[in-house]
């Protein structure tokens, strides 16, 4: 049985004080880390205080991009090392707005996910695609493309513990949310990349979000799917009264 991540992408949203507001309220009412692990994935600069209000409790804390390098001549980024030095759990790697706003290519999602497994941060590795590609029958194979590029040169082992967050482009930010089959069908169809590129026991073992306009109207539905372990989600999970009922959702099987 894999365990369902719920994670909330705050994206660039909150300042500090409504940051700690938030945390402060949701962390000791979220389920146990045994039914559910739910994470803020926060701001860079809020993230050392964010991770020591939720020390000792069953919220974790994620950032939402980082550098591949260790250290170095690379101004205005955040090294894998300074995230995990911090005590942050998780990182997002790839989500569509850098690949599309900020020159992410599937090769540097790559090296993140290496980097993420070096300094033992969880990675969520967003791959999705756009409606265009959709429409032209191309959608199972752009995302395939992403996942087995995301893996390459990964152990069966390394693979077991990525999370993939599949977040089809137009269903991002808009409202409209992919059907609860159509989106298990994609992500039974990465499970069956994944079962393909490592082998049955890792594609068992991936846990594999949905994203896009997830909201505690839709998100029971979405969870209940064979092959959704998991929500990476953006605009509703701003608010702690909902960020709180989309954990409680991924108790479900
Ligand atoms: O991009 C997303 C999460 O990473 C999804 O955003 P929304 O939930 O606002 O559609």
């Amino acid at each position: 049985m894999r365990k369902q991540v719920i994670a909330g992408n705050w994206k660039m949203n909150k300042l500090m004080g409504e940051a700690t507001q938030f945390v402060d309220e949701v962390k000791g009412q979220v389920p146990s880390f045994d039914q559910v692990e739910s994470v803020v994935v926060a701001p860079f600069p809020y993230l050392p205080k964010l991770v020591q209000q939720a020390e000792g409790t069953d919220l974790k804390i994620g950032a939402q991009n980082m550098h591949f390098e260790e250290s170095g001549a690379f101004t205005g980024e955040v090294s894998p090392e300074m995230l995990k030095d911090l005590g942050v759990t998780y990182v997002v790697l790839g989500h569509s707005e850098r690949r599309e706003l900020f020159a992410e290519t599937d090769e540097t999602v790559n090296k993140k996910t290496h980097a993420a497994f070096k300094h033992n941060l969880v990675p969520i590795v967003c791959v999705g695609e756009t409606d265009e590609q959709r429409e032209n029958g191309e959608a199972e194979s752009v995302v395939e493309t992403q996942v087995k590029a995301a893996l390459k040169d990964l152990t069966n082992e390394q693979v077991k513990d990525v999370i993939i967050a599949y977040e089809p482009i137009w269903a991002i930010g808009t409202g409209k949310t992919a059907t609860a089959e159509d989106a298990n069908a994609m992500c039974a169809s990465i499970r069956k990349v994944v079962s393909e590129f490592a082998g049955s026991e890792p594609a068992e073992a991936i846990r594999i979000q949905y994203g896009g306009s997830v909201k505690p109207a839709n998100v029971d539905e979405l969870m209940s799917q064979s092959d959704i372990d998991g929500a990476l989600v953006g605009g509703a999970s701003l608010q702690p009264d909902s960020f709180l009922s989309l954990v409680e959702a991924g108790k479900h099987e």
